[in-house]
């Protein structure tokens, strides 16, 4: 484990090369690893396990489009495919990569077959965390650990197929056997993370559910809406709106935030957008740092926990979803974005 200086503060990150495939390979060897769902996590944590070589089975609910998905992907029923419960039966290392709340609805089925000195994996401290919530108190006698890729499942497979690897956290809740860490780091390398960030399950699910809400995803999509509604009702047309919010963002400057940091965005921009950028950026930070707080508030009592679980436990939840995310992609400003992305010369 490397000790490694953030910006002045020292903090613990397991290498690559201090763990290395065949070190994992040689601690999962006589484990069977089962991956519990198959929705979005499920694939590209149960694909890249099997291309390095881990002895992998997955459980699905049978008849799910999951569980179709999991039969295209080459998983073969009776074989490396099975119910949830026969999985967990069968395995060793217990996966829990089902949605967050139906790991409510499952539990129950699941737990039966958490024997002594088996492991419960997470990808999310969700569960854990809010056990008050959840009912997700595992035995005693069981490793629990935590590999969080921090990024989408589909880009830990596209990135994994592609040579690179997914930076994730990890942690450990509860070592029952004295092989919890060694198994979670053997898991998380295994899964194709390039390097493993050490956390606990309550910061690793505080931390996840704020930058989601926030920054990541709820606050990124507030904010362009934001900016586009405003160059429209100003006049401006909706590609010119949409260039100035979305297009230059994520073609442009994002990637050069990417590469070189912020001060790199902004010192190959005018010294006009710069000197504008630098007196507007604070009031911007003033406005979202209430709201952000507000968030984090949320999430800490519990608030947010709550309104997935009560959401996303009805049968419908996904339909629901979908008509959600339709209103976003139907909306003006997402429908320019459908021609403005066609719009990308390739030279
Ligand atoms: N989506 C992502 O890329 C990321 C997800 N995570 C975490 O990984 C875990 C899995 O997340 P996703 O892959 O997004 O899940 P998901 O929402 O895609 O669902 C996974 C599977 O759960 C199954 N499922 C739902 N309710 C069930 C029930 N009652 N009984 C049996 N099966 C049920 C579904 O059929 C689906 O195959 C969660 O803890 C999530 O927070 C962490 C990092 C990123
Ligand atoms: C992709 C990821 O890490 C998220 C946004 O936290 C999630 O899907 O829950
Ligand atoms: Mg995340
Ligand atoms: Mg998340």
């Amino acid at each position: 484990m490397a000790t490694i200086n953030f910006g002045g503060v020292q903090e613990n990150v397991v290498k690559r090369d201090e763990f290395p495939l065949n070190k994992a390979q040689e601690v999962l060897k006589n484990e069977t690893v089962a991956v519990i769902g198959y929705g979005v996590q499920g694939p590209g944590q149960a694909l890249n396990l099997k291309d390095n070589g881990v002895n992998v089975i997955v459980g699905q609910r049978k008849g799910t489009g999951s569980w179709k998905k999991a039969l295209a992907d080459g998983w073969e029923e009776g074989e490396t495919l099975f119910e949830v419960e026969e999985a967990c039966k069968k395995a060793t290392v217990v996966m829990n990569l089902l949605s967050d709340a139906g790991q409510i609805q499952a539990w129950e089925g699941i737990k039966k077959h958490l024997t002594k000195g088996k492991a419960l994996y997470f990808s999310h401290g969700f569960g854990v965390t809010f056990y008050e919530k959840t009912g997700i108190v595992p035995p005693k006698d069981v490793d629990v650990v935590l590999v969080a890729p921090k990024g989408s499942g589909t880009s830990l497979r596209s990135m994994f197929l592609n040579g690179q690897g997914l930076n994730s956290s990890y942690a450990v809740f509860q070592d029952a056997t004295g092989k919890a860490r060694e198994r979670a780091l053997a898991l998380g390398i295994a899964i194709g993370s390039g390097y493993l960030f050490e956390t606990t399950f309550q910061k690793e699910v505080y931390s996840d559910l704020t930058g989601e809400r926030g920054v990541l995803m709820g606050a990124v999509a507030g904010i362009f809406e934001a900016q586009y509604n405003v160059l429209r009702q100003r006049g401006h047309s909706p590609s010119e709106a949409f260039n100035e919010t979305v297009e230059e963002f994520t073609q442009s400057l994002m990637p050069l935030i990417a590469d070189n940091g912020m001060d790199w965005m902004f010192a190959n921009c005018s010294t006009t957008a710069q000197r504008g950028a630098l007196d507007w950026k604070g009031k911007f930070r003033e406005a979202t740092e209430p709201v952000l707080n507000e968030l984090y508030d949320s999430v800490v009592s519990g608030k947010e926990a709550e309104i997935v679980i009560e959401a996303n436990s009805k049968p419908d939840y996904r339909t629901k979803l979908e008509e959600e995310l339709n209103v976003m992609k139907n909306s003006e400003l997402w429908q320019t974005g459908l021609e403005v992305r066609k719009l990308r010369p390739k030279l």
